[in-house]
Formats: C-alpha cells, sequence, structure tokens
C-alpha cells in the first residue's frame, strides 16, 4: 500500500496544488510511487500547476484507459482527457476531439493508501459531512456489506470511474477534481455490532463544555462519512452514491454541507480564510515536522499495551467535528484593530501582533513582548495565544474545516460558519485539551457558538483489495 504524501501547510508552500491555488496545507494529489498505468515518475504527486506550467495534472487510471486509446500518454501528459463520459460511445469515437481536462478537474487523491485520504489531503472547495446510523435490523454483517460497497465506491469515483451501473450521471463529463472519500465509526457503533471489546477508549464521548449548545440530532452517529472535492457536482455525486449505497443499512443521522475557497481564486497559494475574514490554517502541524505522524495518527504497530488503541485503529486517526456557529453580525461591528486582538494576528496577513510592521504570516509569535505602556501586544486572551502547543501541554490537532453557509435563521441572521474538523492520534490530548480551555473564554467566544459535535474512530486505509474498517470487522 502507498504511503500517503502529506501535504505541505499554506503559507510557507510554495507549490501548493493546482493553479496556484490557495492552499492551507498539503500539496494535492497523494502517493509517493505508483500510479500504475503509466508508471511515470511524475505521476505520484500533482505536477505543479501553476500559471508557470499549466495544463499538468495526475493522470487517472480512468483517463488513460477509457480516453487515451490510441493517444495514450501523450494525451495523458498533455493533461487527460474528458470524464467518465470521454470513454462512452458518445465521445469516445474521435479521440482527437478530446479536450484534457483542466488541472482542477484532473487532480485525483489515491484511495489506497496508508492513511485515508482526505486528511492531510489539501482543503478542497466542496465538502459535505454525512453521518449514519445503522438501520434496526442491522448489525455487523450489514456493516461489512456496506463498508465494502463504500469503499468500492469511493475507490471508483476518486479515480474518476462511474459509481456503478446505477450511476446518477451528476459528474459525468468531469475529472475526479481531488476527490476523497473518508470512512469513521462513531462510539454507538460498536454496541450495534456487538463489537464493544473493539471501541477505542477514545472513543468515549467528549465531556461536556459549559458553552456548548449542542443539537443532539445533529451530533455522533454509527457511522461517518467525509466527502471533500474542488467540484460541486463531483462532490454531490460522491455524496448520493455513498447515500444510495446504504440501502436499508443505514440511514442518514444529519449531513452539513461545506466550502473553502476555489483552487486558483488567489494569485498565488495562500492559507484559507474563514468566514471572520481571518487567515485560519498557519499553525497547523506541517508533515514534514519530525512529530507529526504521533500526534496526528495511531501508530501503525497501535496495541491495547502499546498506544491503548487497538490493532484496528493502526495509521487511523480521531476525528472531532464541531459545527461552530460564528455570530457575524457581532462580529463585523467590531474594527479591525479589535478583530485583530481577538485573535492576536494581523487580519490583512496572518502576521502575530507581537512582530511589527515587517512581520510576516510565519513570523513566530513573541508572548512576553508589549508596547510602551506594557500592555502585551498578543492580548492574554487572544485565541491565537490560547490554542498554542506551548500552553496547552504539547496539545496539537490539524485542522481541516470547511465553511458553511445554510441561510439565514428565524431570528433572522446568518447561519453561517465553521465545519470545525480535527485530526489527532488522541482526541483527550488534542481537542479536549484546548477545548477546555476554550471554554472557559478566550477573546472568540462571544463571537462563536458550538451547535453539534461528532467524534470518530477513522481507521487506517484500506490495502489493495481491502475495504475500509476491515480489519475491525473481520479481525
Ligand atoms: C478546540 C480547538 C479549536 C477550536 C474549537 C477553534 C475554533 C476556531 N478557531 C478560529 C480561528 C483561528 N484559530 C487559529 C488558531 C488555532 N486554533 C486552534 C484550535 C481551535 N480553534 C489551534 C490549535 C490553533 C493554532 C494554535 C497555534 O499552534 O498557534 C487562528 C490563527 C491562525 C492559525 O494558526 O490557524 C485563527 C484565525 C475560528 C474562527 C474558530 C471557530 C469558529
Ligand atoms: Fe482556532
Amino acid at each position: 500500500m502507498a504511503d500517503q504524501n502529506l501535504v505541505e501547510d499554506g503559507p510557507a508552500a510554495p507549490k501548493g496544488g493546482r493553479g496556484g491555488a490557495d492552499r492551507t496545507a498539503p500539496a494535492r494529489t497523494t502517493t509517493k510511487g505508483s500510479r500504475s498505468p503509466s508508471g511515470g515518475s511524475g505521476l505520484g504527486r500533482e505536477r505543479d500547476t501553476s500559471p508557470g506550467n499549466p495544463g499538468e495534472g495526475p493522470i487517472s487510471r480512468r483517463r488513460l484507459l477509457g480516453t487515451a486509446g490510441a493517444t495514450g500518454l501523450a494525451l495523458g501528459a498533455a493533461g487527460g482527457g474528458a470524464g467518465y463520459a470521454a470513454g462512452s460511445a458518445s465521445s469516445s469515437s474521435s479521440a482527437e476531439k478530446v479536450t484534457p481536462l483542466s488541472s482542477l478537474g484532473a487532480g485525483e487523491v489515491m484511495f489506497h493508501v496508508k492513511h485515508q485520504p482526505g486528511i492531510t489531503t489539501p482543503l478542497q472547495a466542496r465538502g459535505h459531512l454525512v453521518a449514519f446510523d445503522l438501520a434496526a435490523g442491522s448489525g455487523r454483517k450489514e456493516a461489512v456489506a456496506l463498508l465494502r460497497r463504500w469503499s468500492e465506491t469511493a475507490r471508483r469515483l476518486m479515480a474518476g470511474e462511474a459509481a456503478g451501473q446505477d450511476d446518477t450521471d451528476i459528474a459525468r463529463d468531469a475529472g475526479p477534481s481531488s476527490l476523497t472519500v473518508t470512512f469513521g465509526f462513531g462510539h454507538s457503533f460498536f454496541a450495534r455490532t456487538g463489537l464493544e471489546k473493539q471501541r477505542p477508549e477514545s472513543l468515549d464521548p467528549l465531556p461536556d463544555f459549559s458553552s456548548d449548545q449542542l443539537d443532539k440530532t445533529r451530533s455522533n452517529g454509527d457511522l461517518w462519512v467525509q466527502i471533500g472535492a474542488d467540484d460541486a457536482l463531483v462532490a454531490f455525486h460522491a455524496l448520493r452514491a455513498v447515500q444510495k449505497d446504504a440501502g436499508g443499512a443505514a440511514r442518514v443521522r444529519w449531513q452539513m454541507n461545506g466550502f473553502n475557497r476555489s483552487p486558483g481564486a488567489t494569485a498565488h497559494p495562500m492559507t484559507a480564510r474563514n468566514l471572520m475574514g481571518q487567515i485560519d490554517g498557519t499553525r497547523n502541524p506541517k508533515p514534514a515536522e519530525s512529530d507529526f505522524d504521533e500526534r496526528i495518527f495511531v501508530p501503525a504497530n497501535a496495541s491495547p499495551d502499546t498506544s491503548g488503541d487497538p490493532a484496528w485503529m493502526a495509521n487511523g486517526s480521531y476525528a472531532v467535528v464541531r459545527r461552530i456557529r460564528m455570530l457575524l453580525d457581532d462580529w463585523e461591528q467590531l474594527s479591525v484593530k479589535a478583530q485583530e486582538d481577538v485573535i492576536g494576528r494581523r487580519k490583512s496577513d496572518g502576521a502575530p501582533l507581537s512582530g511589527g510592521a515587517k512581520a510576516i504570516e510565519t513570523t513566530a509569535m513573541d508572548l512576553e513582548k508589549t508596547d510602551a505602556q506594557g500592555n502585551l501586544l498578543v492580548p492574554i486572551n487572544a485565541h491565537a495565544r490560547i490554542t498554542r502547543p506551548d500552553q496547552n501541554g504539547g496539545a496539537a490537532m490539524l485542522r481541516r474545516p470547511f465553511s458553511f453557509h445554510d441561510g439565514i435563521d428565524a431570528k433572522g441572521v446568518p447561519d453561517a460558519g465553521l465545519l470545525f474538523v480535527c485530526w489527532q492520534a488522541d482526541p483527550l490530548r488534542g481537542f479536549v485539551t484546548v477545548q477546555r480551555k476554550l471554554d472557559r473564554g478566550d477573546a472568540l467566544s462571544k463571537f462563536i457558538r458550538h451547535e453539534s459535535s461528532g467524534l470518530f474512530a477513522v481507521p487506517g486505509g484500506a490495502g489493495e483489495g481491502e475495504y475500509v474498517g476491515q480489519g475491525l470487522l473481520e479481525g
């Protein structure tokens, strides 16, 4: 199984993905090594698709096999053909008429990787988070069949293939567009399937936080699926396929839809902004850091005796999902200076307030620095001060959110905010430690509201011929 290619973080990353896209993180597409049909060295990692290097991108198996035909590698090297329709009778009669996919559509993330896709993959423009509960009468046998179906669908769609016989055609003509589909198990799954002994302690319910205003019907769930893609139709197509695959075995408990900036919208790769206008993701752990894996992933040799995790969680991670409403009407009343004091960073470029005029986003924050009156330049309750690992016993998490906007609520205010998704090897050491502190009140707290919550065990990636969660369900 290939190791998943990790993404470099935004601010410092000169080549974050396609088309000069803004990227919080990881250089797009995946695997070191084998992308088999071509075997070319450039296929394992997405190429620089910046304006100076247009038209290049990873080449999907589907495009090589289905589209290229006579044109073969030459076409692939030029960026590939159109979506899966290109292989169909309607359009394959004349291969030379096939227009190469843009770099955005061509982006392909591998399914069979060490860590499931969608964790270190760069932020995608569209996202769907959906939780399912097993249906009455569904148990372990039905769960096995469901995870098999879901894994095969995810593999196919991520490779730019149709979902199967009854494909909806929603993504027809489009490439995989960096689609990822990620699967997790919630606390309640284990009792439903008779697998309580396999339930990780780390899945114990999150503590109540005093500021929580959680809607239980939009929290937790037996199973969780995260879908991300750089095209809205590709993402929705995957969502429908996953929902259809559930059949009578599971029903949707809740669903949330999110978005990020589109690739290519900024002149050069940048860290993303959230709906408060802040640069958000600057200090995410970087895959190149020596402790990245141990902070974010359960070790490959996981066992109850060593890491405290069951062996089936090897190479997995724990996802905490929070729907966090932003009280935008209140936030937008603040001056920019006041907004900056809430975070402790400049709004324009994310530089720390301690850094002076020449500071940039990556300048180290000086927590002690004061102005002439002796006031801390980064206020004592600033969010970016309080959440730092060095203020929380080393607690770290990989934040990989989507923004959401679900219209205007009954009070006439925007139902908008952050689908906060964070990844860590140990949620108690990561999210819980930091949220306990935030719950006591940082400067941001009065402008946000946690409205729903989930905690999911996300196993390692499936090997070739395997399905996600096989180690749990057949172990
Ligand atoms: C419990 C964990 C966290 C929650 C919940 C949370 C909500 C939240 N954060 C922002 C905006 C920013 N957060 C920033 C940094 C930051 N936030 C957390 C954790 C939570 N945030 C961490 C661990 C960090 C990094 C700390 C560090 O290592 O220095 C920043 C600053 C830029 C950055 O580093 O990303 C912003 C901006 C919002 C809007 C929000 C809820 C809606
Ligand atoms: Fe934050």
